[in-house]
């Protein structure tokens, strides 16, 4: 098993924003988050991966989770080639950087401050796979891709799959039906 919720609830101040939540996920295996603005699933990613801790409740997880928020978030000074090392080097990975940019069609030697909102979400796409987490925790990973863009992240996602467990949060309710085993559905705590 490689994550597991139980009886997780989560309050901000005096608002509850999840209930008594228990959930698991194996490797192989992706679960999508929907539900309205607000709902919750951007804090339940956040609790999976140990960014915040609930207010009840267990999480337990196994393996190196990696959270793609939504926008993704970079440091703007690097070009995409030097954040890339960055990354592998803070990450103690290593992987065929070029490679990667290529991939997804990105410029190595621009700052990122130039790139357009779907070129970091497809950036954000590439470092994923190079740095080949156990767990993928991915906010509204759809959002600024373009068709092609979206036919990379589903191939992304079948790659992922293979070797880890995804939990994606998201509005678009074709890619949860194309990609996801089942969906959790967050609505008013
Ligand atoms: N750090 C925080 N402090 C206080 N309230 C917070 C905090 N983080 C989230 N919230 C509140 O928790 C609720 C759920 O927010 P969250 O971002 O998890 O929803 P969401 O389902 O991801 O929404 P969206 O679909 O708009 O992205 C919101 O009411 C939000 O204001």
């Amino acid at each position: 098993m490689l994550l597991r919720l139980e009886a997780v609830s989560k309050r901000f101040g005096r608002d509850w924003v999840l209930r008594d939540l228990s959930l698991a996920l194996k490797r192989g295996e992706v679960v999508a988050l929907l539900g309205p603005n607000g709902s919750g699933k951007t804090t339940l990613l956040r609790l999976m991966a140990g960014l915040i801790r609930p207010t009840r409740g267990r999480v337990e997880r196994r393996g190196r989770p990696l959270f793609l928020p939504n926008p993704p978030a970079f440091h703007r000074h690097l070009t995409a080639r030097e954040h890339l090392l960055f990354d592998l080097g803070f990450h103690g990975a290593q992987g065929d950087w070029e490679a990667a940019l290529a991939r997804f069609a990105l410029p190595p030697d621009l700052p990122l401050a130039a790139f357009s909102s779907g070129m970091k979400k497809r950036l954000a796409l590439a470092r994923l796979l190079l740095l080949r987490p156990d767990l993928w925790l991915l906010d509204e990973p759809e959002t600024a891709l373009d068709q092609e863009g979206r036919r990379l992240l589903l191939e992304v996602l079948e790659e992922a799959r293979k070797g880890a467990g995804v939990v994606l949060a998201t509005h678009d309710r074709a890619l949860a039906e194309a990609v996801a085993d089942r969906a959790v559905w967050l609505g008013a705590a």
